[in-house]
């Protein structure tokens, strides 16, 4: 028998509403998330990463399927504290980096409090120690940063007190969803650099979920395209990017997909119309699974052509 992942989900669906008025946001979505590595989530706007996301944060229970934290159902953790320790363990970085940090409270403030009520320093003096370490283990001046407020931070600054903040509760797993998408476009890397320095030093287990399918390598190990709430591709980054096989990769691989639209495909008629034929197609619901390679594998495309 195969050993527990850290956090697994099984069969996972959502579906919000009922009846003619029911979305299904995600189909039979599988995969194991392990220390010290990551996967990259990642599709177009609606395709379901951040309601992926959301199922791993607790906030949402599937309708079908499990997510299993060390082998235990997470909507079945023992009582409160086993609901807390769980929280606790996922920590969320979001796309907006001002919008999750409070303009009336100082950095200092951001991180001694999570570090406090978690009780991982026991005195103020080590809890000033610790602010100081996470903020040097991001990129940050603790001697300036620490007394600075929100509104006087640069986006990647804040972003990094947002890692900073995740981190001070010593989680297992991160969830940063879209994490750069909001930052200038020259310091993306740089963020994109640190998660990977964190997830590697810290070991810990990372989702990065995003419409870019360009960035995955500089962060993950292992990739999941995902359409239409399923997952089409997935297995070793370097062989869903380098040697992609379902025709929706392909696609995603072929164009920069802006964020705000849905991507349609750019250019001569004919890619345009073979865009169309791939998102239809990709849309239908199927569980015949295709192995590509030793880790790689593809939802099987009825009815369309394999280049
Ligand atoms: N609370 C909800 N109620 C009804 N439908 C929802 C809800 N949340 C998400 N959906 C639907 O589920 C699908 C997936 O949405 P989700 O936000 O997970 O996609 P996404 O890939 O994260 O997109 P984006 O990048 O735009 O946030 C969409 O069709 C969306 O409209």
């Amino acid at each position: 028998m195969t050993e527990a992942a850290l956090l697994e989900l099984q069969g996972v669906g959502m579906r919000f509403g009922a009846g003619d008025h029911a979305v299904t946001a995600l189909r039979d979505v599988t995969f194991r998330l392990q220390p010290g590595r990551a996967i990259a989530l990642v599709g177009e706007s609606g395709c379901g990463k951040t309601t992926c996301a959301r199922l791993i944060a607790g906030l949402y229970r599937p309708t079908e399927g499990q997510v299993r934290f060390r082998g235990t159902d997470v909507t079945a953790q023992a009582g409160r504290a086993g609901e807390l320790a769980y929280r606790r363990a996922v920590q969320m970085i979001f796309q907006d980096p001002f919008a999750s940090l409070n303009p009336v409270f100082n950095v200092s403030h951001h991180l001694s409090r999570p570090i406090r009520l978690h009780g991982h320093a026991a005195t103020a003096k080590a809890v000033e120690a610790r602010v100081a370490e996470l903020l040097r283990w991001v990129g940050l001046d603790p001697d300036i940063a620490a007394i600075k407020f929100p509104h006087q931070l640069s986006g990647g600054q804040r972003q990094r007190v947002n890692i900073a903040r995740a981190l001070a509760v010593e989680p297992e797993i991160l969830v940063a969803d879209e994490p750069t998408s909001m930052l200038d476009v020259s310091i993306r890397l740089d963020i994109l650099k640190l998660l990977a320095e964190t997830k590697a030093a810290r070991g810990l287990a990372m989702l990065y979920i995003t419409h870019d399918i360009a960035t995955a390598a500089h962060v993950a190990e292992e990739i999941v395209v995902m359409f239409a709430g399923q997952m089409v591709e997935w297995g070793d980054t370097a062989a869903v990017t380098g040697a992609p096989r379902h025709p929706y990769t392909q696609l995603l691989l072929s164009a920069v997909p802006d964020p705000d639209v849905k991507l349609r495909g750019t250019g001569s008629g004919a890619f345009q119309a073979r865009a169309e034929a791939i998102r239809t197609a990709s849309r239908q619901a199927t569980d015949s699974i295709v192995t590509v390679g030793p880790n790689h594998f593809m939802r099987a495309a009825p009815g369309l052509s394999l280049q």
